[in-house]
């Protein structure tokens, strides 16, 4: 009931139409009793009252019956179809509307294949249900009061001895559809499976060649082959079983009518005309019964995809925006960490984490993976909230920016770059769609992409396949970076962005990032020395904790973990090097 009213909330934007089709289908339903009728007048007035003059016009009638009814049917079936497209496109905007504010930790927490499974399989079973479902129902429902009305109208006792059969019919028949619904769930499960194993296989074709493992992908994916294969059989191993059954029920009702009726007209109390009245109309009696169990497991999986897509459009974001009043401000990019803590769940990541750094300034984080430092920055857009502890950008907690003015004036290049399937000038300019192609070659310079662009045979109309195939580890980078610079944030956000760059581009990166970044407050997440080491801040985090923090040079001289990692990274010269040398050796001047 409670997925009944919820899909009317929806379908009731188009009532007029749903209850014209309804109008135009019961319309059917009673021109379905016309030409069984005119079959009985046929036998009892041309044939046997031998007025021929009269087969013309039942003939004719019955013709017109038909193609009324085939109009009709059309017409509403196009009614039906129409509210059906305009309710899931309703809702499919509103689930993807829900799914742009749902946030970091929902898309932690949930599957891919379970949104994409909502979006696409449960939309179908509701668009089934009001495009054919709802009126099957109807109809059946219509054909068969009307059909048993029409039938005690001619004779009640040889109506009421048919009808007496299709019950059993029923039982059967919704025994059926009960018994063959778990194989066509389990079929659907297995094929769900069977399609993960190519989707991963189809993904991870690299990996499996790399490794060989062509022959253990082909068993693995025959397993489960085989099990779709064994699925389907045990599905139609049930329908082997009851087709029969039904069929032989069906029978029995023409059986039923042949002896009750032929008694009846043998006896006169039935005319020959009215048997066969009765004989057309059998298939409105075994057709509704026959269909009642699909129908019900029709509306049972409506229900459960109903039930899925409205909790998927009941999801609270956690991040919600708590600004009552919108202030609107322009961002400077001062930040402050006050005695911040963070867990995901029960995994308690960061500690007491507190630090300041000015407008313009450049935050170095250093540390060993896992130390905590995407969380740390993540922190700052929001994507998560703290535990305790506060995050004030410009002396204001990040809580209390309005949501969209704080992202929109950070820019991160995040560790797992992701690029769209659109040309490189559409990635570089997804955060500023409107820059020109100037602006976008701009910003491509600074992020040392230029050069690597215009290479390529179609420059920044290069279509870049799904996540970026196609360029190298570096060349996504940059590219990731470049979207960045031209949003023109006041805080930017790198995190280990030039992993995959050569010393030397990183260097120029650096150089040129250097000038820009003059009035920018910049974060660099890095596990090279030589990304940070030219930060105004350098905080070093181990397991959730800041263990050292300072400049480059500060650190070296503590010889503590910073040191360490610098002497591995450099070579070790006897320990004696303030760290002048080694940017020498990097060539840094
Ligand atoms: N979405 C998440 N849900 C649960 N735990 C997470 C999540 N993201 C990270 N973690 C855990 O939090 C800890 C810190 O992860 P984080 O990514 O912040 O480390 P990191 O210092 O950036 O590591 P790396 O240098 O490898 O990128 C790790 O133990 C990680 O397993």
């Amino acid at each position: 009931m409670q997925s009944l009213r919820w899909v009317w909330g929806y379908i009731r934007n188009f009532r007029i139409r749903l209850f014209s089709g309804l109008f135009l289908a019961l319309t059917v339903s009673l021109l379905n009793m016309l030409n069984p009728y005119f079959a009985g007048k046929i036998v009892d007035k041309v044939i046997y009252g031998h007025q021929n003059h009269l087969l013309w016009s039942f003939l004719g009638a019955m013709i017109g019956v038909t193609v009324l009814k085939t109009v009709i049917r059309y017409n509403y079936q196009l009614m039906f179809e129409s509210v059906s497209q305009n309710v899931i496109f309703t809702i499919r905007e509103k689930l993807y509307d829900r799914l742009q504010q749902l946030d970091f930790s929902f898309f932690d927490r949930t599957k891919t294949g379970d949104i994409m499974a909502r979006m696409t399989g449960d939309l179908e079973a509701v668009r089934h249900f009001t495009a054919w479902v709802i009126y099957m129902i109807f109809e059946n429902l219509t054909i068969l009061i009307i059909a048993i009305g029409f039938m005690f109208y001619i004779n009640p006792l040889l109506a009421a001895a048919m009808i007496a059969v299709t019950p059993i019919i029923g039982f059967f028949a919704t025994r059926l559809s009960f018994t063959v619904k778990p194989t066509f769930t389990a079929i659907r499960g297995q094929f769900a499976r069977l399609n993960s194993v190519v989707q991963e296989n189809i993904s991870g074709n690299r990996v499996v060649k790399a490794f060989a493992k062509e022959d253990y992908e082909i068993e693995k994916f025959s397993v489960e082959n085989e099990a779709f294969k064994e699925k389907s059989l045990d599905s139609a191993k049930v329908w082997e079983k009851y087709l029969p059954v039904l069929d032989s029920l069906a029978g029995v009702l023409t059986v039923v009518m042949i002896l009750v009726g032929g008694i009846m007209v043998i006896n006169g109390s039935l005319t020959f005309g009215e048997l066969v009245t009765f004989n057309s109309l059998i298939w409105a009696l075994n057709n509704p019964m026959r269909m009642a169990g699909w129908l019900l497991n029709d509306v049972q999986r409506f229900i459960a995809s109903a039930e899925k897509i409205e909790d998927l459009l009941n999801t609270k974001p956690e991040i919600i925006n708590e600004v009552k009043q919108s202030n609107i401000r322009h961002m400077n990019g001062g930040v402050e960490f006050n005695q911040v803590s963070f867990s995901y769940g029960d995994e308690q990541v960061l500690k007491d984490i507190s630090f300041k750094v000015f407008p313009g300034q450049t935050v170095g984080i250093i540390g060993p993976t896992g130390a905590g430092k995407s969380t740390l920055v993540n922190l700052l857009s929001r994507f998560y909230d703290t535990t305790s502890g506060a995050v004030n950008v410009d002396g204001l907690n990040v809580r209390d920016w309005e949501i969209s003015k704080l992202r929109d004036s950070m820019a991160m290049v995040m560790q797992d770059i992701f690029l769209f399937s659109d040309t490189i000038e559409g990635n570089i300019a997804y955060g500023n769609p409107d820059a020109s192609l100037e602006l976008v070659q701009a910003a491509a310079k600074m992020a040392e992409a230029h050069d690597f662009i215009t290479a390529l045979p179609e420059g920044y109309d290069t279509i870049i396949g799904e996540r970026g195939v196609g360029l190298s580890g570096g060349q996504r980078q940059r590219i990731a970076l470049a979207r960045a610079i031209l949003k023109n944030p006041s805080v930017l956000i790198l995190d280990d962005t030039t992993s995959a760059v050569d010393m030397e581009t990183e260097l120029r990166i650096q150089r040129t990032l250097k000038s820009l970044l003059k009035d920018k407050t910049c974060f660099i997440i890095a596990h090279r020395i030589s990304s940070v080491k030219e930060a105004d801040l350098i905080l070093v985090m181990e397991n959730g904790q800041i263990i050292e923090r300072g400049k480059h040079k500060e650190l070296l001289a503590k010889k503590g973990y910073y040191y360490k990692v610098f002497m591995n990274q450099n070579g070790n010269f006897d320990g004696q090097h303030n760290g002048e040398d080694v940017i020498y050796l990097n060539g840094a001047q």
